[in-house]
């Protein structure tokens, strides 16, 4: 397989950006590493805070962004085993970590203190080849296809783990903030999938009409609604409020309400990470209603493989758009409009 010597990349030069499309050399592999052709690759929430530098943590700049990438393997280090030339493969946002700290030792690698991360501190999947540690890469079937799987590499790993972070059980009520948006879009099929009930939260008709579709049993509009804490108990089958709330919105005031619809004995989990915001909740109602609160973080390598298990087996279906690459700036247009029902999916030039 031929590999260029250049290739086309979106990269922010500047924290804010704007982006630029331009050509830069192709990456070689480490002697850990695999070199992925990237086919496509989703557009997350997260790609457009990494270039606004919303977060406290530092962001490498210039910056190729993106961490939902899915392509061909074409190149490997030489100790790198487990993946072959012509292997269809996944970069995530864990690009590598050390494998040596307690976090790593206990498969909790998304909190390791030396993770590499795609599309932040590493360059990510917005270019045509990219490369990322061989044992953090997914190994994605020939028969998956790649576009409809590219979404599933960060917004779905993240959703089913923090599903099951929740501790929800088949049968009862999660309650999925942001439920219109790339994350909330998988996070109800994989409710659907893990047997549970869904009440969804987003704005607007084209976002309730797509969560009627993918499983959502009631739609609450916080841009419509009055009282947003007693719609959204209403809508658990008895009214008690949810089992289990997911947070994926991009502004904090989800983040305050969650308490007042949660279920005693309930549990929130704040995925979203909209800048500058803190959560905050009443100490009598959470101790004497037994609130739990948890953040919860993209997925391990095995919440990886079972994710993508989940969607190889034909159960998450979430409906996303192919745009070129070239298109990546009116998408983060869109996206900070909060006018994307699903997620974006951009196709490389071949
Ligand atoms: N914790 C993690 O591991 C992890 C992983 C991936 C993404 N994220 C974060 O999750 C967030 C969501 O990412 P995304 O790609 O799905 O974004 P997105 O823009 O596709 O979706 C966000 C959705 O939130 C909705 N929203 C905004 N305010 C709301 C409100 N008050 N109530 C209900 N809904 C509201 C928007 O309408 C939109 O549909 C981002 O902050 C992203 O950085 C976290
Ligand atoms: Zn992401
Ligand atoms: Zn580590």
């Amino acid at each position: 397989m031929s590999i260029p010597e250049t290739q086309w990349a979106q990269v922010a030069e500047q924290v804010g950006g704007p982006l630029v499309l331009k050509q830069i050399p192709v990456p070689k592999p480490g002697p850990d590493q695999i070199l992925v052709k990237i086919r496509y690759t989703g557009v997350c929430h997260t790609d457009l805070h990494a270039m606004k530098g919303h977060w406290p943590l530092p962001v490498k700049m210039p910056l190729v962004g993106g961490h939902e990438g899915a392509g061909v393997v074409v190149a490997k280090g030489e100790l790198v085993q487990d993946f072959e030339i012509g292997d269809h493969a996944g970069l995530k946002w864990l690009n590598g970590s050390c494998g040596e700290c307690e976090f790593c030792r206990q498969s909790d690698d998304p909190l390791c203190a030396n993770a590499a991360l795609s599309g932040y501190t590493v360059d990510g999947t917005f270019q045509q080849y990219a490369v990322g540690k061989a044992t953090h890469a997914s190994k994605i079937p020939k028969n998956v296809p790649l576009d409809a799987v590219a979404p599933v590499l960060c917004a779905g790993i993240t959703v089913y783990k923090g599903l099951k972070e929740s501790g929800v059980r088949p049968g009862q009520t999660v309650a999925i903030v942001g439920a219109g948006g790339g994350l909330g879009s998988l996070a109800q099929q994989y409710a659907k999938a893990m047997g549970l009930r869904v009440v969804g939260i987003d704005g607007g008709d084209e976002k309730r009409v797509m969560c009627e579709q993918l499983g959502t049993e009631a739609f609450v509009d916080f841009t419509k609604s009055k009282d947003l804490v007693a719609d959204v108990k209403a809508a658990t089958p008895d009214g008690l409020g949810a089992h289990a709330v997911i947070l994926l919105a991009v502004s904090e005031k989800p983040f305050q309400q969650a308490t007042e619809y949660v279920r005693s004995r309930g549990t929130i989990i704040a995925i979203g990470l909209p800048p500058d915001a803190s959560l905050k909740a009443p100490v009598f109602q959470t101790v004497v209603r037994m609130i739990s609160i948890k953040g919860s973080y993209v997925g391990n390598r095995q919440d990886g493989v079972e994710a993508l298990d989940f969607f190889a087996r034909g159960l998450i279906k979430a409906p996303f758009k192919v745009a070129p690459l070239k298109d990546l700036p009116e998408i983060f247009e869109l996206m900070e409009k909060g006018q994307i029902a699903g997620r974006y999916v951009l196709e490389l030039p071949e």
